[in-house]
């Protein structure tokens, strides 16, 4: 759509990037253009097979998306944060712990952070299926542009990446694709984040933490790139290191589900955002994600007809419980996170079990 003709809103302008010396993840930097052929594929997935097996997070360039297009992005984005009034927030405040989904709002202060101290991250949850929800006013106008950025996100990459993925453990290149059906029930959702500086008190007795450290649930997540930092991995050497924001670049993980279905080859990267450096403290933290997950219907079950898995066999979570289906797993983990009582173990790690499995919280 040529952009005269889009619906025009208060761009957002995005924070400088830090200048402070961190210490980042070397992350490998996947050229998705050269996903279009089958040479190109092979390659791609020997690149994300290493890069999962080492950080388990990298980075995809060249995936379409023009940096004018990112920047609307991102001016959309803020929209559910700066132009809608509390009362229309409250009225579309989702009750996560009754829905076990993530749509709508997310209110700041829903989750146990540390010593008593509650999150400060507003969300608003957009299933890819845009009409299935209802919406702020100031958004309607934006909900074709929303639905376009779901599908790109699904089709270009989330799709293409699961492709490399199934090519990792040389099974059939549309094996997870076909668990990834736009049209089927499930909450692969696009996600509007947006988290406000805390008082001083506070960020002491949080310890600077802003988002607990985790696993994400679905199969494969897509954080677009954001100049604020804050997001760290807990890296193979035991340190948290910070992620670099490179500009128009996407930021992918795994979670749980690409665990289980992967019989654990293809493990999650515990991550966590904190309080961002120095120089970039009075900038809000505004992020962009789209958060895939395997349909409802799928259960969580390793692949067992692969040749990598038959010669390394499985590992991890999966293989001590019988699989969930990907629907059950998610409506527990959601409901229960930030709000469930916690086991603190030894190591300070705080511990529960869902659907029979076992679920780390760090911070
Ligand atoms: O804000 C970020 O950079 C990461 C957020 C995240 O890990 C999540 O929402 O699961
Ligand atoms: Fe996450």
């Amino acid at each position: 759509m040529p952009a005269t003709l889009l619906p025009r809103i208060p761009l957002y302008e995005p924070a400088p990037a830090t200048n402070e010396p961190l210490e980042f993840a070397d992350l490998a930097v996947i050229d998705l253009s050269k996903a279009g052929t089958p040479e190109g594929r092979a390659d791609l997935a020997v690149q994300v097979r290493d890069a999962m097996s080492t950080q388990g997070f990298f980075y995809v360039i060249n995936h379409g998306l023009t940096s004018s297009q990112n920047a609307r992005i991102f001016d959309i984005a803020n929209l559910p944060f700066d132009q809608v009034g509390e009362d229309e927030k409250k009225s579309l405040a989702t009750d996560f712990q009754v829905t076990g989904t993530y749509t709508g709002y997310k209110l700041r202060g829903l989750w146990h952070i540390e010593s008593g101290v509650k999150d400060q991250i507003e969300q608003y949850n957009v299933n890819r299926h845009v009409k299935s929800q209802d919406h702020p006013k100031a958004l309607i106008p934006l909900l074709p542009e929303i639905d376009a950025f779901a599908r790109f996100n699904h089709f270009e990459v989330v799709h293409t990446l699961l492709r490399l993925f199934a090519l990792g453990l040389e099974l059939p290149e549309d094996r997870f694709v076909n668990m990834h059906n736009f049209d089927a029930a499930g909450a692969t959702s696009v996600r509007f984040m947006k988290y406000f500086p805390r008082e001083a008190d506070e960020e002491a007795l949080a310890k600077n933490v802003w988002l607990k450290g985790h696993a994400d649930i679905g199969s494969v997540s897509v954080l677009w790139s954001q100049p604020v930092g804050g997001l760290q991995i807990f890296s193979a050497e035991g340190k948290w290191k910070w992620i670099k924001h490179i500009e128009n670049a996407l930021v992918i993980n795994t979670g749980d589900s690409m665990e289980f279905l992967s019989g654990g080859f293809y493990k999650p990267t515990i991550h966590r955002v904190i309080q961002p450096p120095a120089d970039q403290r009075n900038h809000p933290r505004l992020g962009v994600f789209y958060f895939s997950m395997p349909d409802d219907d799928v259960k969580l079950a390793p692949q067992i007809d692969s040749p990598v898995l038959q010669k390394y066999g499985l590992s991890g979570r999966c293989i001590d419980s019988d699989p969930p289906l990907m629907g059950v797993w998610r409506k527990g983990i959601v409901a229960a996170y930030g709000v469930s009582d916690l086991k603190k173990t030894e190591s300070g790690v705080e511990e529960e079990i869902i659907n029979g499995i076992l679920v780390k919280h760090y911070n």
